[in-house]
C-alpha cells in the first residue's frame, strides 16, 4: 500500500478527430459537415485501478473512442454543445462507477464553395484560423455545466486606441501612445446558464453566433484607454445581449505594433508604419460574471499568443 495519497485523477481518449456528414434534400446531394476534435475524460472510482492493477472498473479508453464515433452515426452531430451533452450524460448513466463525464470539443469551420450551375453541393474551403470550444461537464450531483467559447480569432482596430497615464518607475521607458493600433488574438469562453444547458431545444449555434457578434461588435466601437477597458467591454456587451450567459473569461494576447523610426531616411512616421511583432507580448486576462452568480470558469488554462 502507498503512503501518499491519489488526488484528483481522470482518464480517457483524447482529440477523436471526426468528420460528421449529413446528407440533405430528396436526392442526398446537400452535404453539411461538421469537423470536430473531441476530447474524453471520466472521473470516478478509480483508485484499485491506479494502487492494486485491478482494471475492473476500467471503460477503457479505445471503447470512449469507439463512443464518439458510434454517437455521430446514432444521433448526429448538431453543435458541438449538443454533441457533448449526450456523450457526457451517456457515460455517467451507462457505467455506475463513472460519476462525472467531461467531453471537451474543438471545432473547426469550412465554408461551402457554391458553384452557381452544380447542383450538388459538396466542396467546402477551411474558413479562417478561428476554431470554436466547448466543455461539457455531467455529473449525477451537480448536474450540466456548458462552457462554450472560441479561440484564434484575430482582431485589430488601427485606430481608436490609447495607452497613457501609466506608472512611470526607474524601468519603464514605453512612451505614452494617443494612437496605436490595437491587435490581439482573442481567447473566450463563456459560462452557459442552468436552465440554458438543460434545455434540449437551445439553439448552440445562434447562441454562439450571437455571443461572437457582439464581442467583436464591442471590441470595434470601444475607444479604447488599454486592452484591459476593451476586455471589459466586450465581456459587459455579451453578458447585456446574451442572457443565457453568465459568465464570460477572455485571454487577450497584445499583439503590439511598433511605430517604425523612419527618421534616419528623413522620413516623418504619422502613424502609418508599424513593425508587427509576434513575441513577447502582454497578456490581458479576465473574467466578467453577472452579479449573485459564483464564476466557474477555470483562471488557470495556459493560452499563448
Ligand atoms: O493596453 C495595454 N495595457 C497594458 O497594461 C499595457 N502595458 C504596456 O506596456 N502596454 C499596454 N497596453
Amino acid at each position: 500500500m502507498s503512503k501518499h495519497v491519489l488526488a484528483q485523477n481522470q482518464y480517457g481518449k483524447a482529440e477523436n478527430r471526426i468528420v460528421a456528414v449529413t446528407r440533405k434534400g430528396s436526392d442526398g446531394a446537400w452535404h453539411e459537415i461538421r469537423d470536430l476534435n473531441v476530447s474524453v475524460a471520466l472521473r470516478g472510482e478509480y483508485r484499485d485501478v491506479h494502487l492494486t492493477g485491478d482494471n475492473g472498473n476500467c471503460l477503457p479508453t479505445d471503447t470512449t473512442k469507439n463512443t464518439v464515433y458510434a454517437f455521430a452515426k446514432e444521433h448526429g452531430v448538431a453543435s458541438p454543445e449538443a454533441f457533448g451533452i449526450l456523450l457526457a450524460k451517456h457515460f455517467v448513466t451507462s457505467q455506475a462507477v463513472i460519476h462525472e463525464a467531461q467531453i471537451r470539443v474543438e471545432e473547426y469551420a469550412w465554408e461551402r464553395i457554391s458553384v452557381p450551375t452544380r447542383k450538388e453541393q459538396h466542396s467546402f474551403a477551411r474558413k479562417g484560423q478561428e476554431v470554436r470550444t466547448a466543455q461539457i461537464t455531467y455529473s449525477a450531483n451537480t448536474g450540466l455545466q456548458v462552457l462554450s467559447g472560441l479561440k484564434d480569432l484575430t482582431v485589430m482596430n488601427s485606430t481608436n486606441s490609447e495607452f497613457h497615464g501609466f506608472i512611470k518607475d526607474r524601468y519603464t521607458t514605453l512612451k505614452e501612445a494617443y494612437d496605436r493600433i490595437l491587435a490581439t488574438k482573442v481567447a473566450a469562453r463563456w459560462a452557459n446558464s442552468a436552465p440554458a444547458a438543460a434545455d434540449e431545444e437551445h439553439d448552440w449555434d445562434r447562441s454562439y453566433q450571437k455571443v461572437r457578434r457582439h464581442m467583436l461588435e464591442a471590441f470595434a466601437e470601444t475607444y479604447s484607454h488599454s486592452l484591459q477597458q476593451t476586455l471589459h467591454a466586450m465581456a459587459d456587451r455579451v453578458l447585456d445581449n446574451v442572457s443565457t450567459v453568465n459568465e464570460v473569461r477572455l485571454n487577450l494576447p497584445n499583439k503590439h505594433h511598433f511605430l517604425v523610426d523612419l527618421e534616419p531616411f528623413g522620413l516623418k512616421n504619422d502613424n502609418e508604419v508599424y513593425f508587427a511583432a509576434d513575441r513577447m507580448y502582454g497578456l490581458i486576462e479576465g473574467t466578467v460574471h453577472r452579479d449573485g452568480v459564483q464564476p466557474v470558469i477555470a483562471t488557470s488554462d495556459w493560452i499563448t499568443a
